[in-house]
């Protein structure tokens, strides 16, 4: 896996005499996804939506898409597991310059295990894609042998806590204990519902969708289709949002004819409740290309706010009645939708994130209006970024003090607010007999009044 970023790796077709096998390419870039992930840190969504695409995502057709979408994602939802079982049965270790391999074995054998592939044809096409590759082609054999002994063996059931980093498990443990820290795996192990937010009536969009109207006001489907083929998409009428990452907007209660200002916006979720919620907004982000798509957004939902490129810590505005600070974070909350940035986090970004966010906290006081709200939000399930972030602000200024949130403003989640009245999300809060419907983001969010 050593090809510069950004390039395509060179996987050619087995031989230019035979025709490619079915179902071959949809696997090469399910490959190349996770090869992403590993090896550069390119988050899965980034190369769905980058203009420059060096996965190959964009030239499949939309059943071929989902399906290399399925596969990288249950490979890295699946990830810690599935490396274990291959280490186990290679002798001398993952051998190196071997080009895509370990992303080869991995999406087979999440294939295997995970996915309903029938296993002849899951370690076919894995040796197929190692057949078509340089760097990979002369360990075929291996690839046959590691996959026809997992599809032979199958695997045992997995100890909480095992499909993730050791670091990062170990945080949790320490911070929410062994049994939640057990429920929080054991929900990141399903996949996500599709959570919306609509402009008006919840409980006619959710009739309309097939779907649940949350007691939040979220409507919520089971994934699985595309979202821009929905009745409503076309129209403006809701957007994509976790039930979770939609609380924050909510704690300023009403907002009509205020300023706002969103420092971090794109691509504009948040943004959006605000000005579906009649603010004036200031949306800020520093990048550019993040803000066009806010901006995109909005017009399909036929929202308005001014946009602003600029570095929410030194930028310069006229206070705003209230400022939403939804800042960069290690977004280990979100795992459940975005399995990769467990395996693109180090345990050393949480205290640079943590530094950063301090900074940002300064400027979003700054630019809250004497007696406005300033609200601080994180995906994150690390308290260095949300409890303590929060505590350390109260404690150096004493023009913030916290507004604490009320069980009445976050009906269904009265149990995430803490002790300091802040909501403090778990990915197993809003459990639901359906584990298609079940779960939430994990987030922090405060509301802070500033004198
Ligand atoms: C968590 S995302 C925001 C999501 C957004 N609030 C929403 O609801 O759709 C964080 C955003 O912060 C932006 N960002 C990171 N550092 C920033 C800074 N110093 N100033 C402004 N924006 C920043 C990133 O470009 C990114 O778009």
């Amino acid at each position: 896996m050593s090809a510069p970023a950004g390039r395509p790796r060179r996987i050619q077709p087995a031989s230019r005499q035979q025709p490619e096998p079915p179902g071959l390419a949809p696997r090469r870039v399910a490959i190349r996804l996770v090869e992403g992930v590993l090896s550069r840190a390119r988050p899965l969504d980034g190369a769905l939506e980058a203009d420059h695409d060096p996965t190959g995502f964009r030239a499949l057709d939309v059943r071929d898409r989902a399906l290399a979408r399925a596969i990288a994602g249950a490979t890295l939802r699946r990830f810690g597991t599935i490396r274990t079982l291959i280490a186990a049965r290679l002798e001398r270790g993952m051998p190196k310059k071997a080009g895509p391999l370990e992303a080869i074995l991995a999406t087979g054998a999440a294939q295997l295990l995970h996915l309903d592939v029938p296993a002849h044809a899951a370690v076919d096409l894995a040796v197929a894609a190692a057949k078509s590759d340089p760097d990979a082609r002369r360990y075929a054999a291996l690839v046959n042998a590691v996959l026809r002994g997992l599809a032979r063996d199958g695997a045992p059931e997995p100890a909480p806590g095992d499909d993730l980093p050791a670091w990062l498990y170990d945080r949790w443990r320490k911070t929410y204990g062994e049994e939640a820290a057990a429920r929080i795996a054991d929900s990141l192990a399903h996949e996500a519902s599709l959570d919306l937010s609509v402009k008006s009536d919840p409980a006619g969009w959710a009739e309309r969708l097939g779907g649940v109207a949350l007691p939040t006001g979220t409507v919520r489907l089971a994934s699985g289709g595309l979202v821009t083929e929905l009745p409503g998409f076309s129209d403006g009428a809701w957007w994509v949002q976790d039930a979770a990452a939609a609380l924050p907007a909510r704690l300023f209660g009403d907002l009509k004819d205020k300023r706002a200002i969103d420092l971090c916006a794109a691509p504009g979720g948040k943004t959006s409740q605000l000005a579906a919620a009649g603010a004036e907004v200031v949306a800020v982000d520093k990048s550019a290309e993040r803000l066009s798509r806010l901006n995109q957004n909005l017009s399909r939902l036929k929202l308005s706010a001014a946009a602003r490129v600029g570095d929410a810590a030194t930028i310069a505005l006229e206070p705003a009645d209230a400022v939403l600070l939804d800042a960069p974070c290690s977004a280990t909350g979100t795992l459940r939708r975005h399995p990769d940035v467990a395996w693109m986090k180090r345990e050393s970004d949480v205290a640079s994130l943590a530094r950063l966010q301090a900074q940002l906290l300064d400027s979003a006081v700054r630019l809250t209006k004497p007696g406005g709200l300033l609200v601080y939000g994180v995906c994150s399930l690390e308290p260095e970024e949300g409890e303590r972030q929060i505590a350390a602000l109260v404690a150096r200024n004493p023009r913030v003090r916290i507004e604490p949130v009320t069980p009445s403003e976050v009906p269904g989640l009265e149990d995430a607010i803490d002790s300091a009245g802040c909501v403090r999300t778990l990915p197993f809060h809003l459990p639901a007999e359906d584990p298609r419907l079940a779960g939430v983001d994990g987030f922090f969010a405060a509301r802070l009044r500033v004198g």
